[in-house]
């Protein structure tokens, strides 16, 4: 597979990366215009550094957009002469509609929006995928790219903002759950280091738990609260602090958040 990643910012690598150590792509242009920042990817033979667009959509048949939303449509013009029939467009963007992407390239291409998270480098993203009609006919081309790094789900392209904050930005969220605990571990006396590790392995190792029982977390919760004991204690004072309603209010925000940006 011939693979161009336009726009190798924070998503882009972390894309390049995971297609590489998956070993994904035969050939793979990254592009940005400050080459500097790819430096290390140049070791990889099959990978071609360039700041122009137009020769990485001319060298590729699989074109993954990770651009910021406000630069997008520009890009997607200055290439739309050089698409051809075979071409598959899988666009990571916050908050642009395929309808949007096919009043540009037209409706005939395969569109497909993509929505990973920056877990893909290491081969664990959790990826939502949506496409235009003839899209249809390239998702599962498109599911294999992304089951190679992680897990896929379809889903309707009305549930991309959604998909967005709990999958993109979840990553975010996750990560402060980490800290916050890694905090409350260093107060209990760990070191840091060593706070880090038992917050990141406990993390871990729940979220496997689920996904290999497919238990729900109340029931996972039940087999560790034990009554009257340490555990019941900390939960009911982090639901008094309102833990579950500023996850679910943070969530909420980075939705409306995407409407705006959608709007432009
Ligand atoms: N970060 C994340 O975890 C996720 C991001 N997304 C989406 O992915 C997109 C990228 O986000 P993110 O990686 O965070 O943003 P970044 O700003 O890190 O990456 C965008 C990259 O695009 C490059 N760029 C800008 N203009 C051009 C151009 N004309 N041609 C080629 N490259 C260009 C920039 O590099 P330079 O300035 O050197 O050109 C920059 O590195 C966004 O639309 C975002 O909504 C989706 C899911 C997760
Ligand atoms: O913060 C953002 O807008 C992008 C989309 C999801 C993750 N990063």
């Amino acid at each position: 597979m011939k693979i161009a990643i336009i726009g190798a910012g924070n998503l882009g690598v972390s894309i390049a990366t995971g297609i590489l150590h998956s070993g994904g792509a035969t050939s793979m242009y990254l592009t940005r215009r400050n080459l500097e920042a790819l430096k290390g990817f140049e070791e990889y033979g099959r990978v071609t550094l360039t700041r122009d667009n137009r020769e990485a959509v001319a060298g590729s048949d699989i074109l993954i957009f990770a651009v910021q939303p406000l630069h997008f449509a520009s890009i997607l013009e200055s290439v739309k002469d050089l698409l051809h029939d075979n071409h598959v467009l899988i666009s990571t963007i916050t908050g642009f509609s395929l309808s949007a992407m096919e009043a540009i390239v037209g409706p005939d291409r395969y569109l497909i929006r993509a929505m990973p998270n920056t877990a893909i480098a290491v081969g664990r993203s959790m990826t939502c995928l949506a496409s235009n009609e003839a899209g249809k006919k390239r998702v599962e081309l498109a599911a294999a790219i992304f089951n190679r790094m992680g897990h896929t789900l379809m889903i309707p392209e009305q549930q991309m903002q959604a998909a967005t904050v709990i999958c993109a930005s979840g990553i975010a969220f996750w990560m402060r759950l980490i800290r916050a605990t890694t905090q409350g571990a260093i107060q209990l006396g760990f070191d840091a280091k060593e706070a880090r590790e038992l917050a990141m392995h406990t993390c871990g190792g729940a979220a496997e738990l689920l996904i290999q029982s497919g238990h729900h977390p109340e029931e996972e919760i039940d087999r560790v609260t034990t009554p009257m004991g340490c555990t019941i204690e900390g939960l009911n004072e982090m639901e008094h602090q309102g833990l579950s309603s500023s996850l679910i209010k943070g969530i909420v925000a980075s939705y409306d958040k995407i409407t705006q940006i959608s709007k432009g």
